[in-house]
């Protein structure tokens, strides 16, 4: 069985030192305050934490499994238009699951897969160049439905669809994944009659990545979707249980927040030892950055709270950040994510058989390589007193990425319960976006600019 594992011995006292490490003590007195934020959780699960039961959703997985039959062979690329919560759980499955294979040309009636989560004109113009209309498919996603991003570039791709297809042909290249009622998204899927699927009411954003929102492009790039909640399933029965030792997501929550909190650590690097998860690290950036960090607690105090994500891919960034990591500020944690056994074995050929600086390498296999890497990573870090905790898997596949997936979102609930903040909202990119649509002269954000100069009593110059 391919089980998630988290190792937090080398975050323990005994491992770092009592001044960077967790004691007896410190775990012992989160394990009650654990149990009860997971209690708290688990009883949101069919009121507004509907994330929780996405592993169950049988008919949607029917649902999806047959659009993604309905059309395999017919398209050479499929382009997903969205962002933040919309884009990155496709692109860490894509990287974990199958872009190895399918980056550079579709094989096998495999599309490539593109994930537009930008709006930088030099990127979009260069994709849209590229592709055939006639052998893509554009998905496009935003819960919301109104994401100024992704609404500029559903414009942008249906236009050049329907001059390329016609008015009617060009409906059988969009499908949409939006709300079920509401948003400008949903009105336009009703007068043009585009295919949709749903993102449930209850799943937020960061929180969607097995609801339609990652299932459909997965399934429509050949990832086993069904393996995929399969594993997912399974990490959530491990997550509700009581016993702290034994529930993975109950021990990281508690581990992240006594790192930030008890050890003054507010940098929390995700340590990607595997570059098909590396993306995975990017997806996670977002569920933690989101979800706790905020300005105010549940009761509205000013706690300014959040860790800082990190992302660091092995072993390429002990080239780059090792030398920060090691002998720089006490003011990080490490999570590694390991994979313990690699799909491919790549040998070392012999050469060179009297320079020992090259010759000891021959015969060896590459694998061998970057876990001893990984480990001397692990080594440095820990007799540095830099506490690490390692996310291992056997291997990367569809069920192990369900596992994982589950685990970290269940983790970020109840370290939302740690930190007293509603890990659910996103109050503080309302500005930004305010700001952009009043620039852009969306009706009514103008008013809404002028009101929150007014409160902050600021003008910034728009430099
Ligand atoms: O899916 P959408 O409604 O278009 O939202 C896309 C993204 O927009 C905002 O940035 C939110 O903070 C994210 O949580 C969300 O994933």
């Amino acid at each position: 069985m391919n089980t998630l594992r988290f190792d937090f011995t080398n975050v323990l006292a005994d491992a770092v030192g009592p001044k960077h490490g967790l004691t007896e003590a410190e775990l012992a007195a989160i394990t009650g305050p654990s149990r009860q934020a997971l209690a708290r959780v688990q009883a949101r699960r069919d009121a507004d934490l509907r994330w929780l039961d996405l592993p169950y959703q049988a008919d949607v997985l029917s649902a999806i499994e047959s659009f993604a039959a309905s059309v395999r062979g017919r398209f050479d690329n499929v382009v997903v238009c969205g962002i933040g919560g919309s884009a990155l759980g496709t692109i860490a499955l894509h990287a974990a699951l199958n872009a190895p294979t399918h980056d550079l040309a579709p094989t096998g009636g495999i599309p490539r897969l593109f994930v537009l989560d930008n709006v930088d004109p030099d990127w979009i113009a260069d994709v849209l160049g590229r592709l055939d209309p006639a052998r893509t498919l554009v998905n496009v996603i935003s819960k919301s439905g109104g994401t100024a991003e992704t609404m500029s570039q559903f414009l942008i791709f249906r236009d050049r669809l329907v001059k390329a297809l016609g008015e009617e042909a060009h409906r059988e290249h969009l499908v949409v994944t939006t709300d079920e009622h509401k948003g400008v998204l949903r009105e336009i899927v009703e007068r043009e009659g585009y295919a949709s699927f749903v993102v449930p009411d209850g799943v937020g954003g960061r929180f969607s990545v097995l609801s339609p929102v990652g299932l459909l492009p997965a399934a429509l790039v050949g990832i086993d979707v069904r393996e995929l909640l399969a594993g997912a399933a399974y990490m959530d029965q491990r997550c509700r249980v009581e016993a702290f030792d034994e529930n993975p997501a109950q021990v990281h929550a508690a581990v992240q927040y006594l790192m930030q909190t008890a050890k003054q650590k507010p940098i929390a690097v995700t340590f990607a030892y595997s570059h098909r998860l590396r993306l995975a690290a990017d997806w996670y950036a977002q569920l933690l950055a989101e979800s706790i960090g905020k300005r105010a607690d549940r009761d509205g105090n000013d706690v300014f709270a959040g860790p800082t994500p990190v992302r660091a891919v092995g072993v390429t960034d002990q080239h780059s950040q090792v030398q920060l990591y090691v002998e720089g500020p006490f003011d990080k944690w490490f999570t590694l994510l390991s994979v313990e056994r690699p799909e491919r074995t790549l040998e070392i050929p012999h050469a060179f058989a009297d320079l020992e600086g090259v010759a000891y390498l021959g015969g060896r296999d590459m694998g061998e390589l970057f876990h001893a890497e990984r480990d001397g990573t692990r080594i440095a870090l820990t007799e540095a007193g830099r506490p690490n905790a390692t996310l291992s898997l056997e291997r990367v596949d569809a069920h192990g990425l369900g596992q994982l997936i589950q685990m970290l979102e269940v983790s970020v609930a109840i370290m939302g319960e740690h930190y007293g903040v509603d890990a659910f909202d996103q109050p503080g990119v309302e500005a930004g976006k305010i700001a952009a649509y009043a620039l852009m002269g969306r009706a009514g954000y103008e008013e809404r600019r002028a009101a929150i100069e007014a409160a902050s009593g600021r003008a910034p110059r728009v430099v």
